[in-house]
């Protein structure tokens, strides 16, 4: 089986590592810079609570050194997707599915969902639906990234915790292409269990990253730390109340209440967000797929999200001010 990870960074390196470490899959990481020289020097080292492994990977710059996949990972940040997609074609066989190991709402949400937006792209995620269009939906598997990691040094992964990898086809069938994803996914060490409402799955994470994330962008505060403050979590609060309405519109029904999903939050510990950690290290944040996405989605079903509306405003300017003068 012919595994491609697009993105093997943090989350792309940790999976790609030990699917290379752990299976017979003939896996490809896609990295570029400093990383994708250390990996090619050194390997990929993930360091975890369990120790330190060192992996001889395939890796390269390149995806048409790679050529056609069974299985193309995409673990890049969401706004980094469009500009790959001329360089993700030479991996797309007439088979190939392509799996988003992402944050936030996918591409291909609407892709088989059933109801009155069926086929509808979002804008904030897919600009113009070039992503729907050179991807193609039938391919998509989606993927509920649960371990939180990061590069710790060009060529070095920290896995800080979290094993989930939950899977599911837009269509919620348990086709053979997702299950033997599964069966591979679980064999490399992950919990990867195919799920027959992946988007009940997003929507929970989602609740977390579309407050959390930019309100640590905007303090500087780990998790802990605005699950404690009484002001900063009554505007996380209220952000997924109101995301709450938008996701029960389009037909999601919540396993747990928002008040359980900031608990499990808070359990996560003094960890700053990813978009804190790509704002502290000058990189672009991931503010439309996790924010502007679900400001999409209540203008589409007519409900208001004005405090969604108001940390989006905030943090987006913060994006735009140099963190220096
Ligand atoms: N890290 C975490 O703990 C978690 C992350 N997620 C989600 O997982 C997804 C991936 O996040 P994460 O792993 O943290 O992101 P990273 O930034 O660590 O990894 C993405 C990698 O892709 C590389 N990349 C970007 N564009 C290209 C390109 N054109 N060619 C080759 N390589 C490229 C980046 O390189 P460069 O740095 O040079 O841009 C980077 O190394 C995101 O959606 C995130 O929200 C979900 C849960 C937890
Ligand atoms: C905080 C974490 C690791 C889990 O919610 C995450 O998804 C992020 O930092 O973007």
């Amino acid at each position: 089986m012919k595994v491609a990870i697009f993105g093997a960074g943090a989350i792309g390196g940790l999976i790609g590592a030990r699917l290379a470490e752990r299976t017979d899959a003939e896996v490809g990481l896609i990295a570029r810079g400093p990383h994708l020289a250390a990996m090619q020097e050194r390997g990929l080292t993930v360091r975890s609570e369990a120790g330190e492994t060192v992996v001889k990977v395939r890796a390269s710059d390149d995806p048409a050194e790679l050529g056609p996949q069974d299985y193309v990972i995409i673990a890049l940040k969401a706004h980094s997707v469009p500009a790959i997609l001329p360089a993700l074609k030479p991996m797309l066989g007439p088979e190939t599915a392509v799996v988003t190991a992402q944050n936030g709402l996918p591409w291909w949400y609407f892709y088989k969902a059933g109801g009155a937006h069926e086929g509808r792209r979002i804008e904030a995620v897919d600009p113009g639906g070039a992503i729907w269009e050179t991807i193609g939906p039938e391919r998509a598997i989606g993927c509920v990234v649960h371990p939180a990691a990061d590069i710790e040094a060009p060529g070095v992964i920290r896995h800080v915790e979290g094993e989930r990898l939950p899977l599911g086809e837009p269509s919620g069938e348990k086709t053979e292409r997702v299950a033997a994803l599964s069966k591979l996914l679980v064999s490399a060490g992950f919990r990867a269990p195919v799920r027959p409402e992946l988007r009940t799955e997003i929507w929970v994470k989602l609740w977390g990253n579309l407050s959390f994330n930019p309100i640590s962008a905007l303090t500087g505060a780990t998790l802990a730390a605005i699950c404690a403050n009484d002001g900063t979590r009554a505007v996380a609060r209220a952000m997924m109340v109101e995301a709450e309405a938008v996701a029960k519109a389009l037909g999601i029904k919540f396993p747990i209440d928002v008040d359980k999903r900031i608990a499990g939050a808070a359990e996560v510990g003094e960890h700053k967000t990813s978009m804190l950690q790509d704002l502290e290290l000058g990189r672009p944040m991931e503010i439309d797929a996790l924010v502007t996405a679900v400001q999409e989605l209540g203008t589409l079903t007519g409900h208001p999200t004005p405090t969604i509306d108001t940390v989006l405003g905030l943090v987006r300017l913060r994006a735009a001010t140099p963190l220096e003068r």
